[in-house]
Parts: C-alpha cells; structure tokens; sequence
C-alpha cells in the first residue's frame, strides 16, 4: 500500500459487527458425545430455546449444539451448563441456513460501494478454527465467498459506469504473515516483506507486487494464485487449516475528467488463521509453532480490540505485524466489518463464548473514515502524466519530420577525384536512411508504451451495449436488494431498540395502587439485578478460568521456547568464539527494518584479544553430549576497567579478574537456569 495524506475532517463511525453460525459438521455430530455426557449431564435447555428438532446424540441423549441465533433480533443466544443463557446482540446474525449471498447483499455490499466512492474498508473474519473464515471469505466453486462477490460488484460498477469522462485503475496485492513473516503471494519466491514505520493512511509495503486487473475474472485467478502459495495444513479440527493470516489489498482509482479528480478506495479483505487449541487440535512440531504464532497475534488483535473498546490511551498497535497491518481498520481510516465466524458444538463453548466476547467489545470501536480525494500517490495520475509526456515527445517528432528538407545536393561534375565524392555522398544518404529509420522506431516505440499504459486504464466509450445493459439489469436488481437489506437491517435496529424500551418502560410507567404492588415490583427489579450482578460474577470466573487457561498455554509455549533457546546456545557456544560474543550480544533486532543490527559499542568491553579463529576445543565433544547448558551472560556485562589499568595489570591480576568474572557468569547463568527449570516445573513441562 502506498503513502497518502490524510484529511483532516472525519466522522466517527463504529465497526459493524457480524457473526455467522455454521452447521454442525458430520464429526461433531458423531465424536461430540463424550465432551457433553462429561460436560453438561442433564440437557434439556434446548426445550427452553423452542429449536424445532434440536440436534441431539443418539448414545445420551444430550444435545450438542449450544448456540441458537435470532436473525430477525441480530441476537446470539448460547446456552450456559452453570446459570442463566447468554445473549449477544450485533448488527447482523446469521445461522447456518443462510448463505453467503444473503449477508454480502445485507452487509457487505453498501461497504464496497463506499470503497468504489473513494473510501477505504476492511472485513475481516474472525473466529476459532474451523469455524467458517476462509468458508465466508474465499468460498468454494459452489459456494462463493464475500471476495470473488466484491470483485464482481466492483467491476459490475466499474462497466456500468463506463464513459469517456471517467477513467478506472484497479490494483491487487495479496500477502500473508506467516510465522510473524510477512510474505508476497503474488512474487515467484513468496519473498518476505517489511512493513515500513507506520504511515498516516494505512500500512506501508514499498516491495509488494501490485498487479493491475481489467476484470473480475482477471482478480479471481490472482485470488487463485496467491492461494496456491498460501501455508494451509491439517490438523484434527479441519481437513484444510489456514496457517497464516492473509490479507487481499485492492485499491480502485477513480479519475473524473470533467472535476479533474481522482479518488482512491482501499479494500482489504482479510481471512484470519483460527486461535486453536493445542489439545483439540493435536498440533505438534511444525503445527504446534505456526498454532503459537497464531494464538500470540490473535491475542495482540484481542488487547488492541479491549483497549480501543475502552478508550484506553495507549493501544498496543506495536504488538505484533497483525496488529500493525490492521492499525488502520481499527480505529482509523476505514469502514470496517468484522465477520466473527463461530461453530454450534457444546465442544467448543468456551472458544465460541471467547470469540461472542470479543465481536461485542468490538462493536464498541470507532473509526474516522474519510474519502481519499486525490491523494498524492494516486497511480493513475502518474500513467496519465506520463501519456501525456509521451504525447508530446511523438507531436514534436512529427513536427521535426514535417519540416521542409534542405535541397538535395546538386550533383557535382565528374572531376578527377569523383569516384570518391559519389562514396561520401551515398554514405550520406545511408546515414541519414538509418536515422530515419531509428526515429520511425523510436515513435513507434513511444506509441506501443502509451497504448500499455492505456491498456492499464479502464476507459468506456460511452456506447450502450448489450454488456452494458445486462450489466445495468443486474445493477438495478442489486440495488433493489441492497435496498431489502437495508430495511431488514432497520428492523433489526428497531428490534432491538423495542426491547430495549419495553425494558425500560415497564419501570418507568408502573404506578402502584397499593403498597404490595410496589414492594412486589421492587422485589422483581432487584430479583433482575440480582441476576445480572450473578452474571457478571459469572462472566468474571470465566473470564479469570480463560487467562489461567490462556497462561497456562503461554507457559508450555514459553518452556518449548527456552528449551529451543537451550538449544541454540548450545550450538552458539560450541561454535561462536569467545571474543565475537560481545559483539553478538549487542545485536539488536529492529522492527522497522525487519533486520538485525549491531549497536553502540558502550557499556560493553573492548575486545581483550584478538578473535581466535577455528573451532574452540571441546565444541564437538559439547554438542555430540548435549549437556546442560548455562545461559549465557545476556545481562551482565564484563565490568567496565580504566584502559590504563587494564595495561598496567600485572599478567597474574589480569588472570584472577577474568577468572572472577567468569566465575560470577556461570553463577549468574546458573541461577537463570535453575529459574528456568522452575518454570519449566510450573507449566508441566519436562
Ligand atoms: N456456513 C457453512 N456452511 C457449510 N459448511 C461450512 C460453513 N462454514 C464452514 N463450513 C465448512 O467447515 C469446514 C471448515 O471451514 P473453514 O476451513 O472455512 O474454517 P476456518 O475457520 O477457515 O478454519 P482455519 O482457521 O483452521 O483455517 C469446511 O469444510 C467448510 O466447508
């Protein structure tokens, strides 16, 4: 994405948020039984629910499916073993019956339309794994997803609005953060990528590759392609995992010849990796780092979420790259929808209540998006900049040409030497033949490169056709549906405001003809109040069961970590000269430039010794015993000396200082790691 400014006037506009319940799957349905005979004994919470045939095991009769969506209320209702059910609003809810096409035309739809207008956008989907995100984002051949839908609605818009006057450019980019990587699907290699600071408007790729599309088809099969490089695995809770968080960029350039504006919609799609579990998913080796990288960015995505919720000052954006690219669609410049996919299965209450949470705190997020009117950076001003330079250079060529011709040269009389005069003469005329030629070349040449420029550029010519016209049908009847949609979401909005209202009426309008009326209403408020103060105590123990469960995870992750860093050591001290460790220990990695970098040389010693080159003695014998490793002296220093005293040190004194400090290191190194081991006790791991 490119630097833009931004301006200054905005209007706040909260993030839409959506939740999409999917079917039981056939596993669920057969495997679920033994997490709800163990989890929830008694099961006849769906009678309360009234579900018409509620999904039930056949072995104990318990119903696996704990979720129940009111559409028409924008409500989520899961039922809850301990007390009182659950229930969520948003701006939108969807169970399984609905399909894709209903929630892109309801939700989606008027977003990509203030994309085409010049805004920018984001959706997002968000959820556990195997819930539904890439199903919802990407889709499958029969199933399509919101992506291939805003690309036709972009380009229905874009053909039907084909004039003269008005020129299109649409770009993509498509890049995923794979193991807090960020890489380039559409680059041969997948090369890695830098998010650059972070800018204004939106992040700040400079090396993505931009791919410029004259369809949607043309968008589709570079949707396809980038998908080909994306990681993507098994585990035990999908057939086909998404690994990586991918992120689809398309940037629609809008010049109007008649204003002489251009406006600049950014959309970013975007298809989550799911938060796993490790003991669900049975991830191990590989799967089990990329499931850490994941749960670590989603949870950095939860505190930025949290912290914009409650307007804390200070949101931690820097956390992690997710975050970083994100930045913008949450609390900035940019419409956004969220998509919280979730399951049904009692399986998974705890991670669809974790995931219902977070959708709520996030509806709470303000955004200030704002129309990018010609924003430096605008590409299409640049080709048209560069057409018309070409232009000119070809205009002043043909002038040159028309000018009139010097007269040829009469031809001299034979005289003694003419045999040599007809040679210069011919020469000359094949000289000025080639320069000829080489012109005619290069104008050629400039006029290929302005019909490749145009070619890049959507231009209509204003005549009606038959495309035209079908694409105008389909127009008018997607407006007819946006319009449905937009009433339905009113109802919803309505819904939810009567609720609200009668709640809140039936106190305010009580008027008590007795004392017994009123201490009989009063005892029902405070029975109301009663049972909320129970839920929120609840929500609290859960939330508290959560993070110890969340830590307890982030323990085990951390002793496979230090186990790793154990191992690494190793190999570093068997192979890294004494006197090159000062200089590694100053190594600093910087986020900015995704690189390692060597630091000031204060507050380290200066090298006593010359580096010594080879092997150190021992190393092989160390790495073949794979013993215990002391950690190295990461934050300790060898003590500062005066140079002069260093010189002036007799050769025994100078012995019995490094001595000293070598003893203080290993105690130094053997307390981090006997703190280590009680780490290592703590999370359960050996
Ligand atoms: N609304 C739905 N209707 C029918 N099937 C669905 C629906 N949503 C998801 N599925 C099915 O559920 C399975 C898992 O879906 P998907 O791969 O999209 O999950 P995911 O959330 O992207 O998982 P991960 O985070 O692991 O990538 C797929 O087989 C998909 O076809």
């Amino acid at each position: 994405m490119e630097k833009s400014a931004r301006p200054r006037t905005a209007l706040n506009e909260c993030v839409k948020v959506v939740v999409r319940c999917r079917p039981l799957s056939e596993r669920e349905k057969n495997e679920g039984y033994e997490e709800v005979k163990k989890a929830r004994p008694e099961q006849k919470w769906y009678e309360r629910l009234s579900t018409k045939t509620p999904v039930t095991n056949k072995k104990f009769d318990a119903p696996l499916q704990v979720v129940k969506v009111w559409p028409e209320r924008g409500a989520v209702q899961v039922y809850n073993p301990k007390g009182q059910d659950k229930l969520f609003t948003y701006d939108a809810a969807y169970d399984c019956t609905a399909d894709t096409q209903t929630m892109y035309d309801e939700m989606v739809r008027p977003l990509v339309a203030s994309v085409l207008d010049g805004f920018n956008g984001c959706v997002f989907a968000y959820g556990q794994t195997g819930t539904g995100k890439t199903h919802t984002m990407e889709g499958t051949a029969e199933h399509e997803g919101v992506i291939p839908r805003a690309f036709r609605h972009m380009w229905a818009h874009i053909e039907n609005s084909a004039s003269p006057d008005v020129t299109h450019l649409v770009s993509c980019s498509y890049i995923e953060l794979y193991l807090e990587d960020v890489r380039d699907l559409l680059a041969k290699d997948c090369k890695k990528l830098t998010i650059r600071g972070q800018e204004l408007n939106g992040f700040y790729i400079p090396e993505m590759t931009s791919v410029v599309c004259k369809s949607a088809a043309e968008m589709v099969r570079v949707m396809r392609a980038g998908n080909r490089n994306r990681a993507a695995g098994r585990t035990d809770m999908n057939e086909h995992s998404s690994r990586s968080h991918a992120v689809f960029l398309v940037t629609v350039e809008t010049a109007h010849r008649k204003t002489n504006r251009i406006r600049v919609g950014k959309l970013n799609l975007v298809d989550l990796a799911g938060s796993e579990r490790q003991r669900k998913t049975g991830a191990s080796a590989e799967r089990l780092r990329e499931a850490s990288r994941i749960n670590q960015a989603l949870s950095s995505l939860g505190n930025v979420i949290s912290a914009l919720a409650e307007n804390s000052p200070h949101v931690p954006y820097r956390d992690s790259k997710l975050t970083r690219i994100l930045q913008d669609s949450l609390g900035g410049n940019s419409k956004t929808i969220m998509i919280a996919n979730i399951g049904p299965a009692s399986y998974n209450y705890d991670e669809t209540i974790t995931t219902l949470r977070y959708a709520h705190r996030a509806k709470a997020i303000k955004n200030k998006p704002v129309r990018n009117e010609d924003p430096k950076d605008a590409k299409l001003r640049e080709y048209q900049a560069e057409i018309e330079r070409l232009r000119l250079l070809i205009e002043q060529r043909r002038v040159v040409d028309k000018k009139p011709k010097r007269p040829a040269k009469p031809r001299p009389q034979p005289t003694d030497n003419s045999e040599e005069e007809t040679v210069s003469i011919e020469n000359e005329n094949i000289l000025a033949e080639s320069t000829i030629e080489q012109e005619k070349n290069k104008t050629e040449e400039l006029e290929h490169q302005i019909r490749a420029l145009e070619e890049r550029l959507v231009q209509g010519g204003g005549g009606k056709d038959l495309i035209n016209n079908l694409n105008e049908t389909q127009l008018i009847l997607e407006q007819r549906n946006s319009e449905i949609a937009e009433r339905k979401k009113r109802e919803v909005e309505m819904q939810q405001k009567i609720e609200l209202e009668e709640e809140t009426a039936t106190i305010v309008t009580n008027t008590f003809t007795t004392l017994q009326q009123e201490v009989d209403h009063k005892t029902q408020r405070l029975k109301k109040c009663l049972s909320k103060y129970a839920c929120l105590r609840e929500e609290m123990v859960e939330q508290r069961e959560a993070h110890d469960s969340e830590r307890r995870e982030l323990e085990a992750l951390q002793a496979a970590l230090i186990a790793e860093l154990r191992r690494r050591l190793l190999v570093a001290d068997s192979f890294v000269p004494d006197a090159g460790r000062p200089a590694v220990l100053r190594a600093r990695y910087n986020e900015d430039s995704d690189a390692w970098e060597l630091r000031d040389h204060s507050g380290v010693e200066p090298l006593s010794e010359r580096p010594r080159r080879g092997r150190r003695p021992g190393a092989a014998e160390n790495v073949l015993a794979l013993a215990p490793l002391p950690l190295p002296a990461t934050t300790r220093p060898y003590p500062r000396r005066a140079p002069h005293q260093a010189s002036t040190a007799s050769p025994g004194k100078k012995e019995a200082e490094l001595a000293s400090v070598a003893v203080s290191r290993a105690g130094g190194a053997r307390a981090r790691a006997s703190t280590a081991h009680q780490r290592l006790g703590t999370a359960g791991v050996r």
